[in-house]
């Protein structure tokens, strides 16, 4: 499938500081990328040289196969983007704000303020000027801003950012139907990876200012750590009499026999059956799954090489 966006090798220093360093990534037509990685990793740095804003040290980035460059209009016309804080003329009502951006884009459908304003479910407050806004509904109007033009690719830092749970799901449904149904190409940016997993189709970890993993999402699942946790009254024994039969566990944290391994978490009737064998009484018996976020910080710190 085409590739849409295509990062090739991007490189940005500035003086001391390593923001990006030699990543590469490509993003297929109607697919939603989703670029997670703590403060300070080298996001916004990548999404402003894709978006042109900023001149790479090295590499480059290519946008429907053409080479980035600010100059070139007839490409910006196919991009909408929200990068960092959403600008909007605070005295101007949101209606306005979207009036004006669409006479300056010189979009002739003047139905296109209305259709978007009720697309982003911005329409009881159509007529609030911006600076009354609550930072969720600021974050709709940049995003309103973004898809003015119905654009081909939408480059997005943080979109979710400052969004109430609700706001989260009708900003995630509405790209997710932009990307399946319009074949709209979106590469978003975020710190938290639950929110990334469940409107991303493919995944890329940014450390440092490197790419240090990429997978497609649904791939998630079978990435996050799942472990056996059982209770007795005399765990150290129990361990002992798993041990004899070959099933390697330890005590954690919280006092529970720990097992990890794909084999022992799909039988735990085996596990059970050999403690009550042996004379052990189960008080405790599940499975915890890692959360995403401690997934998200294992891989950088197996990066880092921390154990
Ligand atoms: N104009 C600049 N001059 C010097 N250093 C910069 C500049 N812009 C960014 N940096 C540095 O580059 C690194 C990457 O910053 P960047 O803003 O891209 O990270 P980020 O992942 O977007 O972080 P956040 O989630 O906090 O926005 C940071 O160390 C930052 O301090």
């Amino acid at each position: 499938m085409e590739a849409v966006i295509r990062i090739e090798k991007l490189t940005k220093r500035y003086k001391e500081t390593q923001a990006v360093k030699d990543l590469s990534l490509t993003v297929r037509k109607g697919e939603i990328y989703g670029f997670i990685g703590l403060n300070g990793s080298g996001k916004t740095t990548t999404l402003r040289m894709l978006l042109g804003m900023i001149k790479p040290t090295r590499g480059s980035c290519f946008l429907l196969e053409e080479k980035v460059k600010l100059s070139n209009y007839k490409l910006w016309e196919k991009v909408g983007y929200m990068v960092e804080t959403p600008y909007a003329y605070p005295e101007l009502t949101v209606k306005e704000n979207l009036e004006l951006i669409r006479k300056l884009r010189l979009i002739q459908d003047t139905r296109a303020v209305d259709h978007t304003i009720s697309e982003l479910q911005l329409t009881p407050y159509a007529n609030r000027k911006a600076k009354h806004l609550s930072l969720g509904n600021a974050q709709r109007l940049g995003l309103a801003k973004a898809l003015l033009h119905q654009p081909e690719i939408l480059i997005l830092d943080e979109p979710v950012n400052g969004l109430d749970p609700a706001g989260i799901v009708e900003v995630r449904e509405l790209l997710r139907n932009l990307a399946k149904n319009k074949g709209v190409t979106i590469f978003l940016s975020s710190h938290l990876l639950s929110e990334v997993a469940l409107i991303a189709d493919k995944i890329g970890i940014i450390h440092h200012g490197r790419l240090i993993e990429e997978f497609e999402a649904d791939r998630l699942e079978s990435l996050i750590e799942r472990k056996l946790l059982i209770g007795t009254r005399q765990n150290e024994a129990a361990a002992k009499a798993l041990a004899s039969q070959g099933i390697a566990c330890r005590i954690g944290e919280r006092g529970f026999l720990e097992i990890s391994g794909k084999d022992m978490l799909e039988k735990p009737e085996t596990v059970s059956g050999i403690l009550v064998n042996n004379g052990f009484s189960l008080i405790h018996i599940s499975v915890e799954e890692e959360s995403l976020e401690a997934y998200f910080l294992r891989s950088i710190r197996k990066e880092s090489g921390e154990p």
